[in-house]
C-alpha cells in the first residue's frame, strides 16, 4: 500500500494514444487493498486498455500507475506481474489434457518452468492445488481432464490457476462472457469469496452479474472515468443512460439487461 495515499494502486493522469487517438484520457483511479471494484462503459471506452495499462502491455504517453506506491508504468510486464498483479484474459489458458487438480498443481508450484516438471510437488502445493478445488467448486471434477469441462467450469479453473500464487491484483476481464444465468451466479460468489483475500478489478457487461457483485462501480466513457458509484444509483443516473442510449447498437442498462458488447 502507498504510504502517502493509501491505495494499492493508483491510476495517476494517465494518457494512452494509439496513433494519435487517446483511448485513454488524463485518467485517474485509486483502489484500496482488499477492495472488489467495476468497470463499466460502452463499447470503445477504454476499459480493456486500462487493464493493458495497468499490467504493462501498453504504456502510457503520460501520466504514470503506482502499485503498492511505486510506479510501475516504465516497467516490463514480467516485472509486474511479478510484482502480484495478475490478469485473466477472455479465452480459457488451462492445459485441456491435463486434469483439472493437475492444471492447479502446476498453478499452485513455485518452481516454474522445465524444474516444476522434474521435482515432486510439495506437500503445500498439493494442499494449495486442494484448497483452490473447493474454492473453485470443482472438487468433484478434479480428475476429469480440462477438455471435458463445460465452459463455465473452464472458467473457474482458470480463476483457480490465476488465484494460485496469491497475486495481490487480480484484473479480471469478462469473466461471465458466454455463461449460463447459473454460471454467472456462482462466479459472482467465486469472486466475491476472493475480495477481501485479493484486491479485484472486474470488467463486465452483464449488469445481472454486477448486481450479484455488490460492488463500488466506475463508469469509463472516451477514455476518461465518467462516473463512481452504486449500480442502483448509475442506473438511475440519467447521464449514464445517455452514454449508452446515445450509441443506437447499444443496449441499456435497464434491470438485469446487458451492456453493449464488441
Ligand atoms: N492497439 C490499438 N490500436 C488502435 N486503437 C486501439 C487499440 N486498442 C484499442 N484501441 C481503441 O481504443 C479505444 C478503447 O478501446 P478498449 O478496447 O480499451 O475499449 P473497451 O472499453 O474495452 O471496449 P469493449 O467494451 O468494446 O471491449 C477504442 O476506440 C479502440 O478501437
Amino acid at each position: 500500500m502507498s504510504p502517502e495515499s493509501g491505495l494499492l494502486l493508483e491510476v495517476r493522469n494517465v494518457t494512452v494514444s494509439f496513433e494519435g487517438f487517446k483511448a485513454l484520457q488524463n485518467l485517474s483511479l485509486g483502489v484500496t487493498s482488499g477492495s472488489l471494484r467495476v468497470l463499466i462503459g460502452p463499447n470503445g471506452a477504454g476499459k480493456s486498455t486500462l487493464l493493458d495499462t495497468i499490467i504493462g502491455k501498453v504504456r502510457p504517453a503520460s501520466g504514470e500507475v503506482r502499485f503498492r506506491g511505486q510506479v510501475i508504468s516504465r516497467l516490463p510486464e514480467h516485472r509486474i506481474a511479478a510484482l502480484g498483479i495478475c490478469r485473466k484474459f477472455q479465452a480459457p489458458g488451462v492445459l485441456e489434457s491435463l486434469t483439472v487438480r493437475d492444471n492447479l498443481l502446476l498453478a499452485a508450484r513455485q518452481q516454474k518452468g522445465v524444474f516444476a516438471t522434474l521435482t515432486p510437488p510439495t506437500a503445500a502445493e498439493q494442499g494449495r492445488a486442494d484448497e483452490l478445488l473447493r474454492l473453485t467448486g470443482l472438487e468433484a471434477r478434479a480428475g476429469i481432464p480440462a477438455a471435458q469441462l463445460a465452459h463455465g467450469e473452464k472458467q473457474w479453473l482458470e480463476i483457480g490457476m490465476v488465484v494460485a500464487p496469491e497475486p495481490e491484483l487480480l484484473l479480471l476481464d469478462e469473466p461471465t462472457a458466454g455463461m449460463t444465468v447459473a454460471e454467472t451466479a456462482h462466479t459472482a460468489e467465486l469472486i466475491r469469496t476472493l475480495a477481501g483475500r485479493h484486491t479485484i478489478l472486474v470488467i463486465d457487461h452483464d449488469m445481472h452479474f454486477v448486481e450479484l457483485l455488490g460492488a463500488p462501480v466506475t463508469v469509463l466513457h472516451q477514455g476518461q472515468v465518467f462516473r463512481d458509484g452504486d449500480l442502483q444509483s448509475l442506473r438511475a443516473d440519467p447521464d449514464v443512460m445517455e452514454i449508452y442510449l446515445g450509441r443506437p447498437r447499444e443496449a441499456a442498462p435497464g434491470e438485469g439487461g446487458t451492456y453493449a458488447q464488441a
